[in-house]
């Protein structure tokens, strides 16, 4: 079944038209990554699929609920954790997990989820007085705190460092595990990539694509280069001769081939037959950046400044 089903969702801001047609569905279990250049109308879409904003036109199913009429339904089984979360200054770290517990009929134990993401410690600190990497743990525990059967994380690790970055992915990882569905709004690449069953790239309001992350990078024309020296002499015509290789290039005993498809297999196989050996091999991998850039015309913005984590 699928968890959430979005057809032709519309909405505009005055004349702006943030979200323009957008439809895809999310199946049970998956991790679903939504991504797209600032403005693309992600954080539109996913709070239109919490009930935190209401579209012109189009519908959204959650759980078979609907978001704007049964909100109550939709409220107890989907978490949200939203960009900018804003609590009282004063409220501390403990007050607020049990505050939050005690919305739900059906609430986990905030001690374990306090535990889990690292703010046990912190539990007597007021809001005002946690870090930026810490706010953003607490308001994941928020969104995960009514035992939520979705949960929404807009932003995941913005404001994170390197390390508390990869804590957070193991953490969705084991929360998908247990069997929720999340939908992921990120900027990063590379989160989407490693955790994305499938993602959606937004751009000017409309879906571009939705695929896994490896066929939206298959669909990136991009083509890919290998480079390598090679000990022995080599006639050059053995390489530009492979189907899939678009050129071959050789100074000062470096060889640079760039190719499609499966050239890399036929490079391989050539230098084999010829019985040369490669020495100092290096794959320019295509990525998710690659896709991005074919699929919105844009590089990813990859400037968002991270905050160190103060423990
Ligand atoms: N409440 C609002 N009133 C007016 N315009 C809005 C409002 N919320 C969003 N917009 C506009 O709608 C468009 C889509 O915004 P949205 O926040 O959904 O995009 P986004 O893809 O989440 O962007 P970002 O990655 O920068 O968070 C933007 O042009 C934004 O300026």
């Amino acid at each position: 079944m699928d968890a959430i089903e979005v057809r032709n969702l519309h909405k505009r801001y005055g004349k702006h038209v943030a979200v323009d047609e957008v439809s895809f569905t999310v199946e049970e279990g998956e991790i679903f990554g939504i991504i797209g250049p600032n403005g693309a109308g992600k954080t539109t879409t996913v709070e239109s699929i919490a009930g935190l904003r209401t579209p012109d036109s189009g519908s959204i199913s959650v759980l078979g609920f609907n978001p704007v009429k049964d909100r109550a339904e939709v409220r107890e089984r989907l978490g949200v954790q939203l960009q900018e979360s804003s609590f009282p200054d004063a409220i501390k770290v403990s007050e607020a997990l049990e505050l939050y517990s005690s919305f739900y009929q059906n609430p986990a134990d905030w001690r374990e989820l306090m535990d889990l993401l690292g703010l046990t410690e912190k539990r007597h600190t007021r809001y005002k007085a946690l870090s930026g990497g810490q706010k953003q743990r607490l308001s994941i525990a928020l969104a995960l705190v009514g035992t939520p059967k979705i949960a929404i994380l807009d932003e995941l690790t913005t404001g994170l460092d390197p390390q508390a970055r990869r804590d957070t992915w193991s953490l969705i990882e084991r929360v998908r595990d247990a069997g929720v569905t999340i939908i992921l709004v990120t900027h990063f690449m590379d989160e989407a990539e490693r955790l994305s069953d499938r993602i959606a790239v937004i751009d000017g309001g409309r879906v571009a694509a939705v695929d896994t992350p490896a066929g939206l990078i298959a669909r990136s024309s991009a083509s890919q280069q290998v480079r390598f020296r090679l000990r022995q002499p080599l006639d050059k015509s053995i390489l530009t001769d492979l189907p899939d290789v678009t050129s071959v290039d050789m100074s000062d005993g470096r060889w640079t081939v760039t190719g499609n498809g499966q050239f890399l297999t036929s490079v391989a196989g050539a230098l084999a037959r010829a019985q040369v050996v490669a020495e100092d091999l290096r794959v320019d991998q295509r990525n998710l950046d690659d896709a991005f850039v074919a699929l919105t015309g844009r590089a990813p913005d990859s400037s968002i400044p991270f905050e160190r984590k103060v423990d």
